[in-house]
């Protein structure tokens, strides 16, 4: 409180005695902050009951608050619930940025999601996405639905549940399953308002219930995990006894993780709470962001069919009429490219990047504190008409001829972050979705089934786009449709 008495904060509406501006904040905490920052300007300053909050709502504040400025920033806003449920603070995407930070930056970076075991993997990404074509197929013989939604988190959840565990779903109440289910909680949690966070003397009060429920995360999560690494701690034990001690080549993120845990002489002494909270962080950091941001992409593509027809010449053009979109391709799909851009653009799957600041600093003339929440709203640096024209249509051309790419360098669009805690799984998610992406539209055409369960027709955008709240944002209603077989040819290679 003294330290905000001198200096001048950024502007910000009138506070409120005690809860600040907290009265203010709505469920879509990005679209509060979008209209607050209209009034307030780009850079404002929110009393968040006893915690200064920094929202940033332009390319120019994104860049001073994650370049010009990024060691101030470089540590995530954590609360209560991320505390807790990422092991007291463990996790990689919570960790403060230091030696233990480095050090599975490094592993991730160069192992775990590095060009060696992205390779090593495709085989894998290649198979879920011919099983989910699959589905797809077996549906539009007999006019079945499929709830695109679930089965988009199914693919994206099996890739990520074998780089990390070596499990996938192969039924409803297998691990992977569960920890598909759990991934979604996770992320809806961390993204929710607890207003004991904000006001220090409702600490100890759980009136939101989120003790309980991170407590019910927790342990369901911890279940799962004992039983997949003691399972695997026996298969590695088997494993050397027969192979006469030597220790097997990692083939997973759980392997890699339970090497270094044996290591004498590793860097930084990891134990089983580590390992449990780096699997969490994958899970929900790698499962949910990229099944929305598939799920936004298709949904848009059904809403616009010009666009959706534009982007099928492509792959027409590019892959012809016989085989399937490959990863390879991805380089050549440069419309398809534009469509992923676009949809980042409007429906960032993490709408705000989060960081606190660990150091205070002065920005645009104004103070910062030191250890105040900063929201970068990436969500309505998309949707601003000063950055882009007709904001609102979805119009993958306006990137053809523009220089701005995704990996955090070009302000006005950084779905994965910037600087040092930008996004571990880029690479992963830049070979991933469009591929996925492409092959889904070569295959089929979609006819969307509304809520109250008939085919949409004659209705000019059918996809309902409204969001759900979380730390990722995907569609508030799943995406229901009724494939239709469109590249005959393509799906008999399937097999
Ligand atoms: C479309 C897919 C994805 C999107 C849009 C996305 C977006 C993001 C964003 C915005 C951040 C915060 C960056 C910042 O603070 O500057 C982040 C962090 C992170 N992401 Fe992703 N992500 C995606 C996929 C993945 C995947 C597949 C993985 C792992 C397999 C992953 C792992 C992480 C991790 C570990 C962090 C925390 C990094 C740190 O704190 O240093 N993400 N992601």
């Amino acid at each position: 409180r003294d330290k905000w008495a001198s200096g001048k904060l950024p502007p910000g509406p009138i506070a409120l005695p005690i809860i600040g501006h907290l009265h203010l904040i709505g469920p879509l905490i990005h679209h509060t902050f979008h209209a607050l920052s209209a009034k307030h300007g780009p850079l404002m300053h929110l009393r968040l009951g006893s915690i200064s909050a920094i929202v940033a709502s332009s390319p120019d504040m994104a860049r001073e608050f994650l370049k010009t400025h990024e060691l101030c920033f470089s540590m995530r806003a954590g609360t209560i619930v991320t505390n807790y449920v990422t092991y007291d603070n463990i996790s990689f995407a919570f960790a403060p940025y230091g030696a233990y930070w480095k050090f599975i930056k490094k592993i991730s970076t160069f192992e775990l999601l590095g060009n060696r075991m992205l390779a090593q993997f495709l085989p894998i990404r290649s198979q879920e996405l011919r099983s989910l074509l699959g589905l797809l197929h077996e549906k539009s013989r007999n006019r079945g639905r499929v709830n695109l939604s679930q089965e988009l988190l199914r693919f994206s959840n099996n890739i990520i549940c074998m780089m990390m565990l070596g499990i996938r779903a192969s039924g409803t109440e297998g691990e992977a399953e569960v920890a598909r289910r759990l991934a979604r909680d996770v992320t809806q949690i961390f993204g929710e308002f607890n207003v004991s966070d904000f006001v220090w003397f409702l600490r100890k009060w759980d009136l939101q219930g989120f003790k309980r429920r991170s407590e019910d995360i927790r342990r369901r999560f911890d279940e799962l995990l004992e039983r997949i690494v003691n399972e695997r701690e026996a298969v590695r034990e088997e494993e050397r006894r027969r192979d006469g001690g030597k220790r097997r080549e990692a083939r997973d993120f759980l392997d890699l993780m339970l090497d270094v845990i044996e290591d004498e002489n590793a860097e930084i002494k990891l134990t089983r709470d580590h390992v449990k909270a780096l699997v969490l962080d994958f899970f929900t950091a790698g499962t949910d962001t990229s099944a929305a941001s598939l799920e936004w992409a298709l949904s848009e593509l059904i809403n616009y069919p010009k666009v959706l027809q534009k982007a099928r010449e492509e792959i027409d053009r590019v892959v012809g009429p016989n085989r399937l979109v490959e990863e390879s391709d991805g380089p050549n799909l440069v419309y398809i490219h534009a469509v992923i851009k676009e949809a980042f653009r409007l429906h960032p799957a993490i709408p705000m990047i989060t960081r606190k600041c660990v150091q205070e600093c002065e920005i645009g003339g104004y103070k910062i504190p030191e250890n105040s929440m900063l929201f970068v709203n990436m969500w309505s640096v998309g949707r601003n008409p000063k950055y882009w024209a007709d904001p609102l249509e979805f119009r993958p051309e306006r990137f053809l001829e523009s220089h701005v790419d995704m990996k955090g360098q070009h302000f006005e669009l950084l779905p994965f972050g910037s600087g040092r805690r930008i996004c571990a799984g880029m690479s992963l998610a830049l070979q991933e979705l469009p591929a996925a992406l492409a092959a889904v539209i070569q295959c089929f055409d979609f006819e969307v089934v509304g809520p109250d369960g008939e085919v949409v027709r004659g209705k000019e955008h059918p996809v309902d786009m409204s969001e759900r709240q979380g730390l990722t944002v995907p569609k508030a209603t799943d995406l229901v449709c009724v494939p239709v077989a469109r590249a005959a040819k393509v799906l008999a290679t399937l097999g």
